[in-house]
């Protein structure tokens, strides 16, 4: 079946319609560019953040519109600890102005909302906002909403090998049966699939960290686009152009 795209003015050809059987499973987002954003307009740097925020919301509905099974969103990396202490102490309190506001609709809208990274690590209002969210959206099985919070992909690949180590010293498992789909249960994604289509904004193409081991065959969509100029039409753009890809997983 396919989706109707709101933007396209013309009928649109059989190729340019999404359709719901080749929507990506799992769309993977690093939201660049809010500093930016801000900057551009003479605002501080938090203002972009929380223009960030919105474009959060926007783009979560549209997910849930064109059948995304799981949207991981890179919110807060290892690395954000080094900006200056101001930033880190306002975009610490996003996730509790962010479900303030929305979690009546993401109810609404069946979503399930997860976390991957060093939650513990988090300031404690922080973690009970998300917890209560965890909560509260822990019976809904539509969209699987994933915040990456304090996460970062090295540390997380190096404390699967520490765990798998100290098991195997233990004799709790053996080594002969390590392979990849047992190492991916140590990892903080387990029991996600990997992510199909990753889209970064903000002109920067690289991964910064993020999902290393879980995007070996990811398909990479990147835009120019600051994270709050993009739109529910940029977001389909992503979801055609994924689904113009041929996926070869490593095979010709
Ligand atoms: C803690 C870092 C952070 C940053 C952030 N930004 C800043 C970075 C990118 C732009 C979006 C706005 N958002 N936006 C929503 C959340 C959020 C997290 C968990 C949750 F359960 C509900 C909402 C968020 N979290």
């Amino acid at each position: 079946m396919s989706i109707k795209i709101p933007f396209l003015s013309k009928q649109p050809k059989e190729s340019d319609s999404l359709s719901e059987e080749n929507a990506p499973n799992h769309v993977a987002i690093i939201m660049d560019g809010n500093g930016r954003w801000a900057q551009k307009r003479g605002l501080p740097r938090f203002a972009g953040h929380k223009e960030g925020v919105s474009t959060v919301n926007k783009i979560v509905k549209t997910a849930v519109k064109a059948n995304v099974k799981v949207l991981t969103l890179y919110t807060f990396s290892t690395e954000n600890w080094k900006r200056p202490k101001q930033e880190v102490e306002y975009i610490l309190k996003l996730p509790k102005e962010f479900l303030h506001v929305y979690l009546p609709s993401l109810m609404e809208n069946n979503v399930r909302i997860q976390t991957i990274g060093d939650f513990q690590a988090l300031p404690s209002h922080t973690q009970e906002a998300v917890n209560y969210a965890k909560e509260k959206t822990k019976h809904n099985d539509g969209l699987i909403l994933n915040f990456a919070l304090n996460y970062g992909g090295r540390y997380e690949i190096l404390k699967a090998v520490k765990q798998i180590v100290t098991e195997v010293k233990e004799d709790d498992i053996d080594m002969s049966s390590l392979d990849e789909e047992t190492f991916s249960k140590y990892l903080y994604t387990t029991g996600v699939s990997d992510p199909d289509l990753l889209i970064r904004t903000g002109g920067e193409c690289r991964l910064s960290n993020f999902m290393l081991w879980q995007m070996a065959y990811t398909e990479f969509w990147f835009t120019d686009k600051l994270w709050p100029e993009f739109t529910e039409e940029t977001f389909y753009e992503a979801l055609l152009a994924y689904q113009h890809r041929k996926r070869r997983y490593g095979g010709i």
